[in-house]
């Protein structure tokens, strides 16, 4: 942990495969438990808590969480850890699977401690270089983009990198997007169901259900399992499986640097998901918020942005950019009324 405090904004990893293995059902999940772990030492973090249906598995980490479909990894990690570092054994023992990537995609928000990171993390720049260094040449589409909350100086900016090759622009599935909400300056009285009682002598698996149960978490959706994780002495993450889709929520509750997020896939036919999005941002309560979308379309930031108002959560800026096989990623920015717009 940085001396300063625990950073809370994770980096994200998402990579796609293709391959002519008649095993493509199952894919990556068949890597070894092993395996997993050795491609999470290289990260810098371990697996706390698991859980896993007919289409996936899902796996809580001591720093957020990882999804292993067939052919679809997604790593989340937070604090100092080095998450681009598992790409190079991942691929390896991918390619003995006979899968070959077949599109990437990195983002994270800005770091609350960016001097606490290291490499390959100490900047985006160094990040950019070390997953073009990393990844095939067969991903040729290729863009990185830092994404501004306004257009002076800005304090928070969404960091995106894609790459992905011919054969991924084609099986892309445009229905899909991908949810990512970073809340800061959570209520304090909120982020206080997130400590564990002094004293309690509760497992890690069994403080998150108590925290699952008291903060509202369990009924966001309530057709979902769920696979939670109470840290000593703060600190929560939970996994979410729903049929093919995930959702997770990570929390970082102390006071001066408090954090939470929530992540989601949903398709463009689901109905529900706007009131899973507003469920799980009232959980906390945030006084700053911001929500990535990628693969949005305007009628869906539309109404994502229209839903926080009701909750004193206005929309103080929105940014739209365009990426190979990713489509958009829409950035868009809120704080409550009792915050300036100069603060984000
Ligand atoms: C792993 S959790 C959730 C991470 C998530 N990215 C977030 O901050 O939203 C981080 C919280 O758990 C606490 N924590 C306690 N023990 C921890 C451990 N062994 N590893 C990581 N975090 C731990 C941290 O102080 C922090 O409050």
């Amino acid at each position: 942990m940085a001396m300063s405090g625990f950073e809370g904004f994770e980096k994200r990893l998402e990579i796609n495969f293709s391959g002519d293995d008649p095993m493509i059902g199952i894919g990556l999940r068949q890597l070894e438990f092993e395996l997993l772990e050795e491609i999470l030492d290289a990260v810098q973090c371990t697996v706390v808590s698991a859980m896993g249906n007919g289409f996936f598995d899902a796996y809580v980490l001591s720093e957020s969480s990882l999804f292993v479909y067939p052919t679809k990894i997604i790593i989340k990690t937070c604090g100092t850890t080095q998450l681009l570092k598992s790409i190079p054994p991942l691929l390896v023992h991918a390619h003995h699977m006979g899968l070959h990537v077949s599109g990437c995609r990195y983002t994270r928000g800005s770091f609350i401690f960016p001097k606490a990171q290291s490499f390959p993390h100490s900047s985006f720049r160094e990040e950019v270089m070390y997953l073009e260094e990393n990844l095939p040449s067969n991903l040729c589409y290729r863009k990185a983009c830092v994404m501004p909350s306004k257009k002076s100086k800005s304090s928070h900016s969404w960091h995106v990198y894609t790459a992905s090759d011919e054969q991924y622009m084609v099986q892309h599935n445009p229905d899909m997007f991908t949810i990512e909400v970073c809340m800061t300056e959570l209520d304090r009285i909120l982020a206080r169901k997130f400590f564990r009682r002094p004293g309690d002598i509760y497992s890690g698996d069994l403080s998150g259900k108590e925290m699952t149960a008291l903060t509202g978490i369990g009924n966001i959706n309530p057709a979902a399992l769920v696979c939670d994780f109470g840290f000593d002495p703060c600190g929560y993450s939970m996994n979410s499986i729903d049929g093919a889709q995930y959702a997770t929520i990570h929390v970082t509750p102390e006071d001066g640097y408090s954090y939470a997020s929530f992540e989601c896939i949903g398709s463009h036919y689901d109905t529900n998901i706007l009131e899973i999005l507003k469920k799980a941002v009232q959980v906390f309560r945030p006084a700053t918020m911001s929500i990535s979308i990628t693969g949005a379309t305007e009628d869906l930031y539309t109404r994502v942005r229209d839903i926080f108002q009701p909750l004193g959560l206005n929309c103080r800026s929105c940014i739209i950019d365009e990426f190979p096989s990713a489509g958009n990623v829409v950035f868009q920015t809120f704080t409550t009324r009792r915050k300036k717009a100069a603060d984000i």
